[in-house]
């Protein structure tokens, strides 16, 4: 009873001084925080629980788009975050000229397991020398080491998604040739294969997703490990909270989360297991078959990193480095990748006067599939690269704002506009800036040729100004090149071999916006655009296609 009595007013007293202070906090966030002159959403202006509301429904990208609509090009889009939507803002904030006055956000921190890695750390000389190593793993030179590998699982792909199987010998019969396939979601078959890419290129390992379902279930939990993880982008005081609020609410992505990285665990375990065994022999000047399994490491990004040496101090990666290293690149590079090569095929099955450039500029320059390889005649397919670059601008697998926190003591100058202080979050969204008026013609429409034919104005130039699917600069895609390739080789390759076209009914409408639960919500109502789900990176459904090879 007693105690009561003294808790009582503790308890009052304690409750009206928390309603004091966010009484206080929000007068001063609304109306004297230095931000507090941009025009945002209202709850935006008190609390980052808004941007991770629309991480969590996957609308972020969406809803960052329909801020610049609304406010112009200035957003404050959080309590001490402003995203830009102009040429300026974003050369400003990402290009080589912020060095040094801008570095990644700390809300990277909730991506960081064990230790920072290229992607996540926030910038300076420990950044600079990760990058001067790994640019040599995936460089152009490097590239061609794993081409092959990266053809033979596109041609699994092909032996998966076309009727008649396909070697490079068999050529189907006219009878063969008008079989379609039945309907497939490929959504799914794309993340298969750049899975399987990113495995064999990364680490030698042949897990076959394309063939075998037993590992599929690591697509399933990096996407939902990443619905988590782009919440807390958005909030990473969730993670820090003392009633462990993340661990409730996220139970089954953190289980998720671990799974992944069990799988990761052995991938690397085994990896390093060939390379040991690779150097014992080495070591008892052993000479190998040429066809011994051992010798397929050889080439890889991971023996790559092992040989790079940083050409600034001569020093390479320590080999818990280049374990960490290479898992970051399986996560950067395969969900990614994925959601372009599904929205190309989207955009391309949904156009028929592109697809139709496309395929014949794909069979006039290739008269055997076997000829379909990095080199000139696939770099002059200049028609097939503006579909994949209009489609990823159309639906850039990453498409909010990437966070960069303004380091400069006295601020910096952004956008041409007043001082931006120290501490302050920037960034420019990736699918609000793809779809801005002022850089393109129609931006709602898929057209190529945007890329290939000016309109008198400087058109193309500026649809340059703002294209960046890979970001920009020292924090832009370490892969943008192996990406280019991948999605390069595989659409020619398919084009090549066959035909698709959308699966009737109900399933040929999933992906696609304007129908069903998609009709009313601004931002997906436009029937010719593929829908993306944006986490971090984004997530898709669809679209469902069907196939069938050509009758050479
Ligand atoms: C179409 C496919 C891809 C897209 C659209 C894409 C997009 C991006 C974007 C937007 C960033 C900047 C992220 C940020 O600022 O937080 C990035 C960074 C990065 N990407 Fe990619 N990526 C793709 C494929 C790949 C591939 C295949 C790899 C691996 C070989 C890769 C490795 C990386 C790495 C390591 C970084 C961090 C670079 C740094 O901070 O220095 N990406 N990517």
């Amino acid at each position: 009873m007693a105690l009561t009595t003294i808790a009582q007013p503790i308890l009052l007293g304690a409750t009206a001084l928390a309603a004091l202070y966010l009484i206080a906090r929000g007068i001063y966030l609304y109306f004297f925080h230095p931000l507090a002159r941009y025009p945002g959403p209202f709850l935006a202006k008190f609390t980052d629980l808004y941007g991770a509301y629309h991480a969590l429904r996957g609308d972020i990208h969406l809803d960052m788009w329909r801020c610049h609509q609304k406010y112009g090009d200035h957003v404050r889009y959080g309590p001490n975050k402003l995203t830009f939507n102009t040429a300026d803002g974003l050369r400003d904030i990402y290009s080589n000229s912020a060095l040094g006055k801008i570095v990644k956000s700390d809300s990277y921190e909730p991506l960081v397991h064990r230790a920072p890695n290229t992607l996540t750390i926030r910038g300076g000389k420990e950044h600079a020398r990760r990058r001067r190593i790994m640019s040599q793993g995936v460089s152009e030179k490097a590239q061609r080491g794993y081409e092959d590998r990266v053809v033979s699982h596109i041609l699994n792909l092909c032996n998966a998604v076309f009727p008649v199987p396909q070697t490079n010998s068999t050529i189907p019969t006219k009878e063969e040739a008008s079989q379609w396939s039945e309907p497939l979601d490929m959504s799914e078959w794309c993340y298969y294969l750049s899975f399987d890419i990113m495995a064999d290129v990364v680490f030698s390992a042949k897990y076959n997703l394309l063939t075998s379902p037993k590992f599929r279930y690591v697509t399933s939990c990096i996407d939902a490990s990443n619905v988590r993880m782009s919440v807390l982008i958005q909030a990473p005081w969730i993670a820090r909270l003392p009633i462990k609020l993340d661990k409730k609410i996220f139970r089954s992505a953190i289980q998720a989360r671990n799974r992944f990285v069990k799988f990761v665990s052995r991938v690397v375990g085994d990896r390093l297991k060939k390379q040991a065994a690779a150097s014992e022999l080495a070591s008892k000047e052993i000479e190998l078959a040429q066809d011994d399994p051992v010798n397929e490491i050889n080439g890889d990004v991971f023996s790559n990193l092992a040989a790079a040496k940083d050409p600034e101090t001569g020093e390479g990666f320590a080999v818990n480095e280049i374990a960490a290293e290479s898992t970051t690149l399986i996560v950067a590079g395969s969900d990614t990748t994925s959601t372009a090569f599904a929205s190309i095929l989207f955009y391309l099955a949904d156009n028929k006067s592109a697809y139709e450039k496309a395929a014949a500029e794909v069979r006039s320059k290739f008269s055997s599939r076997e000829e379909i390889f990095m080199g000139p005649a696939l770099a002059s397919c200049t028609y097939l690269k503006a579909c994949v670059d209009e489609a990823m601008r159309m639906s850039p697998p990453v498409g909010l704002a990437l966070w960069r926190e303004v380091i400069s003591p006295g601020g910096m100058v952004l956008d041409k506009t007043e001082n931006i202080p120290a501490g302050t979050h920037v960034g420019v969204p990736l699918y609000s800036i793809h779809h801005s008026d002022k850089y393109y013609d129609s931006p709602f429409e898929y057209k190529p040729e945007r890329w290939l034919e000016d309109d008198g104005t400087g058109s193309i130039e500026r649809g340059r100004s703002v294209f960046n699917p890979f970001s920009l600069g020292m924090r832009g895609c370490l892969g943008k090149g192996l990406a280019n390739t991948e999605m390069m080789l595989t659409l020619a390759t398919l084009l090549w071999t066959g035909d698709f076209k959308f699966a009737g009914g109900e399933k040929g409408l999933v992906g696609r916006g304007g129908s069903g639960e998609f009709k009313d919500v601004l931002g997906r109502q436009r029937k010719n655009e593929y829908q993306l789900f944006d986490h971090v990176t984004s997530q898709k459904m669809g679209p469902w296609l069907q196939f069938k090879a050509r009758g050479v």
